[in-house]
């Protein structure tokens, strides 16, 4: 089911809330806001509210047997690429940038933003359709850059519809194909990349693949490999 909301600070905020609360909040159920005037991103930062855009939540229930928690991100950023791809435009490359941000023509199209909350994990994701921000720090682009914005609540269907797909294959099959698809979708082996952590600490180097819980393989300029668990990363 799809909740409508016309303004809120911040879906992740209201399902966190509901969360505490006790609430029953049931897997495969979304929030999505007309408008945020709170809206959170990665990092302690600000997310853009865009009117036509889709801001939306949504929460995983960990159960015992599942793969590591992390790698939900990763499940999440292909479902947003399966329902992004169809709607680019024929002279536009999307791909996925570590480990969930869509890149149109090399600038950010959307964002996933994982929370615990209560035992739960929410799933917060934003995509410019409408309307892309002015970032002094980096590019970002808009499907309505192109041609008409998609139409919001068809694309929230939509992501609703393939991130249940995703999450069942997360669960049922693992990492494996998970970790697979990521490669062909995302930047490809050798992207020249660096990885900011919260700490403003940088390292640069190649991309070298994912490990087997997800990470990204980085390549340093002395010829070995460090595994990034978190982290933003841009791209050269
Ligand atoms: O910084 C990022 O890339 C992640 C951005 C995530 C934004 C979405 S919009 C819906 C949900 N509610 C929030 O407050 N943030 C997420």
């Amino acid at each position: 089911m799809i909740e409508h909301i016309a303004e809120t600070g911040s879906t992740n905020a209201d399902l966190a809330k509901r969360l505490q609360s006790a609430a029953l909040v049931r897997e495969g159920d979304w929030l999505v806001a007309d408008r945020q005037m709170a809206g959170r991103g990665r990092q302690g930062r600000e997310w853009f509210d865009g009117s036509g855009n889709f801001m939306g939540s949504t929460v995983v229930h960990p159960a015992p047997a599942d793969p590591p928690i992390s790698s939900l991100a990763l499940a999440a950023g292909l479902a947003l690429f399966e329902v992004c791809q169809p709607l680019c435009p024929d002279n536009a490359s999307l791909i996925l940038k570590w480990p969930n941000d869509l890149l149109l023509n090399d600038a950010k199209l959307s964002g996933v933003l994982l929370e615990g909350s209560a035992g739960a994990v929410i799933v917060g994701i934003g995509v410019n359709l409408a309307k892309a921000p002015d970032l002094p720090d980096r590019a970002t682009a808009a499907f309505s850059d192109y041609g008409p914005a998609p139409d919001r609540d068809h694309f929230a269907e939509s992501l609703r519809s393939q991130f249940s797909i995703e999450l069942e294959r997360w669960r049922t099959y693992g990492l494996e194909p998970l970790l697979r698809r990521w490669m062909v979708v995302g930047h490809p082996v050798g992207t020249a990349l660096s990885v900011h952590d919260s700490s403003a600490d940088v390292q640069t180097g190649t991309f070298d693949g994912l490990a087997d819980d997800g990470s990204l393989l980085l390549r340093l300029a002395d010829g070995s490999t460090r595994a990034i668990h978190a982290g933003d990363v841009l791209l050269d």
